[in-house]
């Protein structure tokens, strides 16, 4: 029967990373990935500037927009303090199954909460459930990397909802490619924001790709 690409990741991981380690599991995923077959992890590259980023803000609470198979969820979580409450959004079931065993190989899975699927497009929804469900005020970090073309509503969404403050920092995968023009557009002309670029490339591949990294000021 068919099996499916993050099927075969996961497969990967279980086969040639150790059970507990989260970087085997990351090196697992990212030998699959340029040797067997491209997926949309954020890859080693970028995933070295993400690390940074994590380690230098060390955030107590951290929200990923696009768990995918997990590969940046088990980067970020591998990196946070004990007491950090880290919330991870996949509305694709499909996906959210296989991060959760992901999570699980790299021994994780008591660091991540893996946000039930909803249905697509109700951001506008969840954004106020995320307070009360997990007793978190503020983001200190948001990692963006699911629908492009939701970066620019549910930034706007978080902002709204009073979920980020002055020092929360926002990181965007993939601001060429696919793109995120009218978020980039937006956030470069408010004066809320400092914002710079991290030059990289796009997962597993030559092409140039930025990571997008956003320091809310006001
Ligand atoms: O679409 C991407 N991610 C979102 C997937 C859907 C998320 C669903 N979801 C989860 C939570 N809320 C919504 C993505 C695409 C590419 C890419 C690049 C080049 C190419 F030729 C084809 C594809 C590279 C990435 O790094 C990406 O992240
Ligand atoms: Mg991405």
């Amino acid at each position: 029967s068919f099996v499916s690409l993050r099927q075969r990741i996961l497969s990967a991981v279980q086969k040639n990373a150790t059970r507990g380690d989260p970087r085997s599991v990351i090196r697992a995923i990212d030998q699959f990935c340029s040797q067997k077959e491209w997926a949309m992890n954020v890859g080693n590259e970028k995933g070295c500037i993400l690390d940074s980023v994590v380690s230098e803000v060390n955030p107590a609470t951290v929200l990923e927009l696009g768990t995918y198979c997990g590969y940046s969820t088990v980067r970020i979580a591998s990196l946070l303090p004990p007491y950090a409450k880290f919330i991870t959004l996949e509305f694709n079931p499909d996906f959210a199954a296989v991060a959760r065993q992901v999570i699980a190989w790299a021994g994780l899975e008591d660091k991540v909460k893996i946000k039930p699927c909803l249905v697509e497009g109700a951001s506008s929804d969840w954004i106020p459930k995320i307070k009360e469900q997990f007793g978190i005020k503020t983001f200190d970090l948001v990692f963006l990397d699911h629908w492009k073309e939701h970066y620019l509503s549910d930034t706007k969404l978080m902002e709204e909802c009073g979920l980020l403050r002055k020092g929360s920092v926002l990181l965007a995968d993939n601001v060429i490619c696919p793109g995120a023009p009218d978020y980039v557009e937006y956030v470069r002309s408010s004066p809320r924001y400092k914002s710079h670029y991290f030059r990289s490339h796009l997962e597993y591949t030559k092409a140039e790709e930025n990571l997008w990294y956003l320091g809310i000021i006001e």
